[in-house]
């Protein structure tokens, strides 16, 4: 291994069986006994990486990507079918909720045998045992058996353990997500500290806030191999944008067929019939097409918090509008009215509307937070006659690598 290193990942592959399905009604199974046909999966695809000593580390990917089988492999629960894993120094592993403990010993007779899973002696422990349950604050149920714990209890117990074992090496794995508000915040206090001491963390969230107040670096798995690896912030950010794009085609698809099943949906109530019922006035205008488009398509269905976006409404006009006044409503989808505005309200120079056109909106950043939205668009003309109100004309998703919570990102600094 080279000087410095605490891992060296070289051309690991790693494939596992998917068997076919014997049936499960007796009569199948008895016909199918001897199917036993399975194909080979390629989770893991000549990956190599390596890890510095007192580095922390974050994967990233999709669900099934192959991240839990790295660590799994790391702390060699599992092994690979080629290329070499070396590790230099203790590791300490929080991988699977409750693996490692017993569920009918007690909290304090697990923390002993967890313990000794990862190398310490029973005076160790001893001498540890007080800090252990001063971190879990488990000290009241610590006599019950720990299939009487919740998950949230259990992680305590397990991450209060792994991380009083003087471990060289620590590999986390989701699970800090199902500890309490408090208790994350305790845990990625000490997961600073722990780093600050010089322990090598190798941690796999989906979470990207978690990754980037940990991590120096992330590595992003795709399809078995190492997509992108670098600085958080931008391999985050190009995850998240990669994400973004496939929820897009996703939607993009989904709209297809909501609009094919809408298609045969016109022998029974024609399409006309169907969008009047969100959509009224006196159809002197009408909005012809509405899309919002941002950094990927013109018609783009998923846009990032910080994305700057144009909302286009082209319009036909029967007849001469008078006065007219164009407004824009964004709703999330509980009903909220998270924006309105229009163009009387920001006092607009008086127009009419004679012939066809396009109206834009400029939104420099959208700075709405992760959710799903619609978006309502109004053509009105003098004394607030309605001439097209078109409610959920377009609809949308917001995702972001931000974690604060609410309807919308407000602009701020934070001076400590
Ligand atoms: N023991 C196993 N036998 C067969 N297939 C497995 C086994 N373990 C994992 N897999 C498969 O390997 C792939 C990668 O699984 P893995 O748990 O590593 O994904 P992950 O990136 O951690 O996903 P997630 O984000 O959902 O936790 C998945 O398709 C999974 O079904």
């Amino acid at each position: 291994m080279k000087p410095g290193n605490a891992i060296e990942v070289k051309n690991v592959k790693k494939k596992f069986k998917v068997y076919f399905d014997k049936g499960s009604q007796l009569k199948e199974r008895i016909l199918f006994r001897n199917r036993n046909r399975y194909e080979e999966r390629w989770v893991l695809d000549d990956v190599s990486f390596e890890v510095k000593q007192g580095e922390a580390i974050g994967l990233i990917g999709h669900n099934g990507c192959g991240k839990s089988t790295t660590l799994k492999l790391l702390t060699r629960i599992m092994y690979p079918d080629s290329g070499s894993i070396e590790l230099k120094g203790r590791v300490s592993s929080l991988i699977e909720l409750g693996a490692g403990f017993h569920p009918d010993m007690s909290g304090r007779e697990n923390i002993y045998t967890n313990a000794s899973i990862f190398g310490l002696t029973k005076k160790e422990i001893d001498e540890r045992l007080d800090d252990i349950i001063e971190f879990s604050e488990m000290e009241p149920f610590l006599d019950n058996p720990v299939r009487t714990y919740s998950s949230g209890m259990y992680m305590r117990l397990a991450f209060s353990v792994a991380i009083n074992v003087n471990a060289d090496i620590l590999l986390i794995d989701e699970i800090l997500a199902v500890g309490d508000v408090n208790f994350q915040a305790k845990c990625f206090n000490k997961l600073r500290e722990i780093k600050a001491q010089g322990t090598t963390i190798v941690i796999v969230s989906h979470s990207m806030g978690q990754i980037e107040q940990i991590c120096d670096r992330s590595i992003w798995i795709h399809e078995g191999k190492i997509k992108a690896e670098g600085n958080p912030r931008e391999i985050d950010k190009d995850y998240l944008d990669f994400m973004g794009q496939k929820r897009q085609e996703i939607a993009e698809q989904s709209q297809k067929k909501d609009e094919a099943k809408t298609m045969v949906a016109e022998e029974i109530e024609t399409r006309a019939e169907a969008e009047e019922k969100k959509r009224w006035g006196n159809g002197r205008a009408r909005f012809r097409e509405v899309c919002m488009s941002g950094k990927q398509s013109d018609r783009q269905r998923v846009f990032a918090t910080e994305e700057s976006v144009k909302i286009r409404m082209n319009y036909k006009v029967k007849q001469k509008v008078q006065d007219a006044v164009f407004g824009i409503g964004i709703f999330r989808d509980d009903g909220v009215q998270c924006y309105g505005t229009n163009t009387r309200i920001e006092q607009f120079k008086r127009f009419d509307l004679d012939k066809d056109g396009e109206v834009v909106v400029n939104i420099e950043k959208l700075s709405l937070l992760p959710g799903k939205y619609t978006l309502d668009v109004a053509i009105e003309s003098d004394m607030a006659t309605p001439v097209d109100y078109f409610r959920q004309a377009y609809s949308f998703e917001v995702y972001s690598s931000l974690t604060d919570v609410g309807v919308f990102r407000m602009e701020h600094q934070w001076e400590v």
